[in-house]
């Protein structure tokens, strides 16, 4: 028998535009999260994720469209059920503790109609989930941010909500935290197994942190996939670009593949649409060959002079162009430091073939 996978959250065409905004914050979209599953909402400042974010809390009211919650239609056009109907947890960016209440008082806030002696296990269970059991009675003032930002993780945990969303959770963070909280944070979700939805501008803690990934620009939903989809099958130049360096260079249609500048790519098992005029790469995925090795099982030997090289730390960049030709360029990451000028032999693994590039023509 298939595990029984359904959404959880569904919206449907939901539209929004603020008052005298000339502008959709939200433009029709459409999407649903699977049950346990951590969707990261990604996009550059003003591209709509919040809005998107705080029209799912309720704390918006779309003007179109619908959300539907555990199979509970709870927003249509203009008819909304008010924020503390929906049983949905929410972390604010600046976390939003009650400055006068200690941890464990914070942390109960939201529990509702239950005993004393249930109250009190919740609080405990979540302390130890999100490792505050150290600090119940200290105030919000005498912890670090990062505890802090577990406190406010905590109180939306307790009430156990169907969908927990976070308002970008790291933009308070230094950088040496960031990385130990993203890698906490996400734990304990999965813990949980609660629904989460975040919002960041950050591309990594996304790619790092979410089953899902929805690239949100100008209001509208570009790319919904897992991260390693989004990375390396991105659907156009801004989405690739988005996520890194890459590179796109034009080829032409041959007998079984694709001719580059820099030689012959086979189709392999993708069948190239004749709108496919370019092979798109990350920097990673191409291999330089050391010195007179031989010619590897799988994927074609291709060629080029090193253009330039910048030592990076961890690798070096290297662009490389096609030795007949000037315009094409390829940049990839190398461990090892060549001179202008070298011969490079190099295999691409993956790549891909598509209809987009340079996203600045876009
Ligand atoms: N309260 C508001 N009133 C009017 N316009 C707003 C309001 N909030 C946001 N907007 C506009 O809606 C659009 C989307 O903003 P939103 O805050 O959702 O984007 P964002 O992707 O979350 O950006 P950021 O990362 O900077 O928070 C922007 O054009 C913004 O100027």
């Amino acid at each position: 028998m298939t595990p029984d996978i359904h959404p959880v959250l569904e919206l449907l065409h939901v539209s929004k535009t603020y008052p005298g905004g000339s502008v959709k914050a939200v433009d029709n979209i459409s999407l649903s999260v699977e049950k346990g599953a951590i969707l990261a909402l990604v996009g550059e400042s003003g591209s709509g994720k919040t809005t998107l974010l705080r029209t799912i809390a309720g704390l918006e009211v779309p003007d179109e469209g619908s959300l539907i919650l555990s199979g509970q239609v709870i927003s249509e056009g203009r008819k909304a059920v008010p924020v503390h109907k929906r049983n949905i947890g929410m972390v604010f960016q600046d976390y939003a503790l009650f400055p006068h209440m200690t941890i464990a008082e914070n942390i109960g806030f939201g529990l509702k109609g239950m005993t004393q002696a249930e109250k009190k296990r919740i609080i405990e269970e979540t302390l130890a989930l999100t490792n505050l059991e150290e600090n119940p009675g200290k105030y919000p003032h005498q912890l670090s941010g990062g505890q802090q930002q577990r406190v406010a993780l905590a109180r939306a945990l307790a009430p156990k909500p169907e969908i927990l969303l976070l308002d970008e959770p790291f933009s308070n963070l230094d950088s040496i935290l960031h990385d130990r909280v993203r890698e906490d944070l996400r734990k304990i979700v999965k813990a949980t197994g609660i629904t989460t939805i975040l919002v960041t501008h950050h591309t990594r803690d996304a790619l790092s942190m979410a089953d899902q990934v929805a690239v949100i620009h100008k209001g509208r939903l570009l790319q919904m996939d897992a991260p390693r989809m989004i990375y390396n099958h991105p659907v156009s130049g801004y989405v690739a670009n988005l996520f890194g360096k890459y590179s796109c260079i034009n080829c032409i249609r041959t007998e079984g593949g694709m001719q580059t500048p820099f030689g012959k790519m086979p189709a392999g098992n993708t069948e190239i649409s004749p709108r496919m005029s370019r092979l798109f790469c990350r920097p990673e995925h191409i291999i330089v060959l050391k010195k007179n090795s031989p010619q590897p099982a799988e994927g074609s030997v291709l060629t080029g002079v090193v253009e330039a090289a910048t030592f990076l730390g961890d690798h070096v960049r290297i662009e490389v162009k096609p030795e007949n030709a000037q315009k094409a360029r390829l940049i990839l990451h190398a461990d090892t430091f060549y001179e202008p000028g070298t011969n490079l032999r190099f295999i691409i693994r993956p790549y891909k073939f598509v209809d987009f590039g340079d996203p600045e023509a876009e």
